[in-house]
């Protein structure tokens, strides 16, 4: 009784543990978002998809964003990438590394999409150009960020390749068209993190897979994260992920933030009857009758995060 007691107490309980939960509360914030608000222009009109948004994301830290379809989560991570298509509009602060993204030009802004933020989609096909073999996609990548000669560029996109856990040779000679979706994902990731960005923005990274594939897709952005220290940015209707993976969550309901916490807080006591009926929602997380109380995956969880 004492033991399950322990092992389920919020607390890391490993001198590992804490002093791992001490660097990463103490780590400068990577990305600083404050008051922004995305609008569309509709006949004359504008009309606000998301606004009042405000959070900052440490070195290290997964922030994940839930909240039903149509919330507002892709179009905020659009805002924070510069990816938003022309017809919206944003207004607000954004920060990376104390730098506003509006004192970047026009110029630094493509090329900090690519180094200092990498990106993974649910379209993770949509990510490669269909009838160009995977290596001379990645080769193109990385000479893009890098002076690099061909062997060096080459060395580098194998390294990749092994680093997500796929057959170098094979991966590099294939067109994407003959990868599975798990493999295209991770060759997905392997470009997201190749230039060594320090934001990852991962939109729904699993939802196009099935449970198992996405389970290891979510294993490997984490053990990358934890070697490379970048921060993510995670976009999920997945509460499961978010309960294993994610350091902190923010909850968007029609555009805007209505609560964001410790994921270890958070989704044990939420405050917002949304957030209850959300987590309610998640037959996996709740218990019949309990809808806010019983988290199966706890131990699971204080294993991986904090030992
Ligand atoms: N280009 C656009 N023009 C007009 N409205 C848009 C555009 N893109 C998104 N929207 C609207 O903005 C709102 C937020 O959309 P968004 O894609 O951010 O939702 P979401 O929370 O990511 O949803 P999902 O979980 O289904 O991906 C929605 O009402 C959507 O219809």
């Amino acid at each position: 009784m004492q033991k399950t007691k322990e092992k389920n107490s919020r607390l890391p309980h490993t001198d590992a543990g804490r002093n791992r939960l001490r660097a990463r509360e103490e780590a400068p914030p990577v990305l600083r978002v404050e008051q922004l608000q995305v609008a569309v222009s509709e006949q004359n009109q504008s009309r606000l998809l998301v606004q009042n948004i405000s959070f900052s994301i440490r070195q290290g830290e997964m922030l994940a964003i839930v909240g039903e379809s149509g919330s507002g989560k892709s179009v905020t991570a659009a805002a924070i990438g510069g990816l938003l298509p022309k017809s919206l509009r944003s207004s607000g602060q954004i920060w990376l590394h104390n730098r506003s993204l509006h004192e970047w030009h026009a110029d630094d802004r493509k090329r900090l999409r690519g180094q200092e933020i990498g990106w993974v989609f649910q379209n993770y096909k949509g990510s490669f150009t269909p009838f160009m073999r995977i290596g001379t996609q990645l080769m193109e990548l990385v000479r893009t960020h890098e002076r690099l000669s061909k062997k060096e560029a080459k060395a580098r996109v194998f390294d990749w390749l092994e680093k997500v856990g796929l057959p170098p040779k094979r991966v590099y000679e294939s067109y994407p068209f003959q990868l599975s979706g798990g493999q295209c994902q991770r060759v997905a990731l392997a470009a997201a993190l190749m230039p060594g960005p320090s934001l990852l923005i991962a939109d729904e990274p699993t939802t196009a897979l099935d449970v198992l594939t996405g389970e290891r897709v979510m294993d490997l952005i984490a053990a990358l994260q934890s070697a490379t220290g970048c921060a993510v940015l995670f976009i999920t209707h997945d509460l499961r992920h978010v309960w294993r993976r994610a350091d902190r969550v923010a909850v968007m309901k029609n555009g805007e933030m209505i609560e964001s916490g410790l994921a270890s807080q958070l989704l044990i006591r939420p405050a917002h009857p949304y957030t209850r009926n959300l987590l309610a929602a998640s037959p996996r997380l709740a218990a019949p009758g309990k809808p806010d109380a019983v988290f199966p995956a706890a131990a699971y969880r204080e294993e991986s995060l904090y030992v």
